[in-house]
């Protein structure tokens, strides 16, 4: 039997030129992306993408800002803006996913499926906005902006500038994970989970209303992951490994190591919250949940990494 892989695409590796990010050239990301992924299963693996969606939820949120600012049109709430980005984003990795299929004789399709994920209205990350979305902005334009969005809650994201930040609670299930599973099993190349799940929570009756939040996408993978049983989990980012001491003159790549190794580094603060932090913390999940080994690398290192080439690799 093939591996079932779980491969999370970081929305930021999506953006190749900062400050000048269109739709095509995010689809020229995606579909170098999609190459990659292909050379993978290629190498016989099974794969379920899911993707992020940071920088573009927080794109769909300023733009419905501004227009209701300049054209009272009426505001897209944070959850919309979520859903919207997974059609997009989904659509973008379906598409490059098929042709690059066509293109090397692959016979396997994409299909995407929107995911709900619900969410406690009571865990404190409603009341802790730390979830970084949109553009990234100096520290001048950071104080501008917050003079005039006094409501806004910005910080520093790992040494690349100042960000919006908004709630991520904890994703608690995913509604759609059996589907997801058993499409994923009938061959066919999920994608998933999109910007870490459209946040819902769920009512007395059990029925389901959205909620304004913005999931972190490696925790919702990592749940995945282990939902489904897979063997294996990649979350695919801006960097070819995790480092010690990072952007420090000392940095140091990490290769193999260890689950308790990882705590230990973890616990010395070498990981930054709001962007490598929480994917650590979601392969410590991961493996502490049965699974097998996970890899932290970026997208042109995918068929490297699993070959066992490059990448961190982390094992139980
Ligand atoms: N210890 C570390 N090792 C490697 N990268 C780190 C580390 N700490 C922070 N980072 C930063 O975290 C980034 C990944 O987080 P982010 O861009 O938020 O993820 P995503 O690709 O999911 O959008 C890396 O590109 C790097 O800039
Ligand atoms: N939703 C989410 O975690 O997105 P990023 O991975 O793009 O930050």
């Amino acid at each position: 039997m093939s591996t079932l892989a779980v491969v999370a695409i970081g929305g930021n590796s999506l953006i190749r030129d900062k400050g000048h990010e269109t739709v095509e050239d995010q689809y020229q990301a995606v579909c170098e992306t999609a190459k990659h992924i292909v050379g993978m299963i290629e190498q016989g693996y099974e794969v379920i993408i899911t993707h992020g969606n940071g920088p573009q939820v927080g794109f769909i949120l300023r733009r419905s800002e501004i227009a209701t600012d300049v054209a009272r049109m009426h505001q897209v709430p944070l959850v919309s803006c979520g859903a919207d980005t997974q059609g997009a984003i989904g659509y973008q990795i379906q598409q490059a996913m098929d042709n690059e299929f066509k293109k090397r004789g692959v016979k396997k399709s994409a299909v995407t499926i929107v995911t709900q994920v619900v969410v406690s209205p009571d865990d404190p990350a409603f009341q802790k906005p730390a979830k970084p979305i949109g553009s990234f902005y100096s520290q001048e334009q950071a104080e501008l902006i917050k003079r005039a969005n006094p409501s806004w809650v910005m910080v520093e994201d790992a040494g690349r500038g100042y960000r919006r930040v908004v709630p991520s609670p904890l994703p608690q299930e995913i509604v759609e994970k059996d589907v997801i599973s058993r499409l994923a099993r009938d061959g066919y190349c999920v994608v998933s989970v999109g910007g870490g799940g459209i946040p819902v929570m769920k009512r007395e009756d059990n029925s389901f209303q959205g909620i304004d939040a913005v999931i972190d996408k490696d925790f919702a993978s990592s749940l995945l992951a282990s939902d489904i049983k897979a063997d294996l989990l990649i979350i695919s980012t801006g960097v070819p490994t995790v480092y010690l001491n990072y952007g420090k003159p000392d940095e140091k790549a990490l290769k193999n190591v260890s689950l308790a190794e990882l705590k230990q580094y973890m616990a010395e603060n070498h990981f930054a919250p709001g962007s490598m932090l929480p994917k650590v913390q979601a392969v410590i999940k991961f493996l502490e949940n049965g699974g097998k080994e996970a890899i932290i690398t970026n997208p042109e290192s995918l068929e490297d990494a699993v070959a066992g080439k490059t990448g961190t690799h982390v094992y139980p």
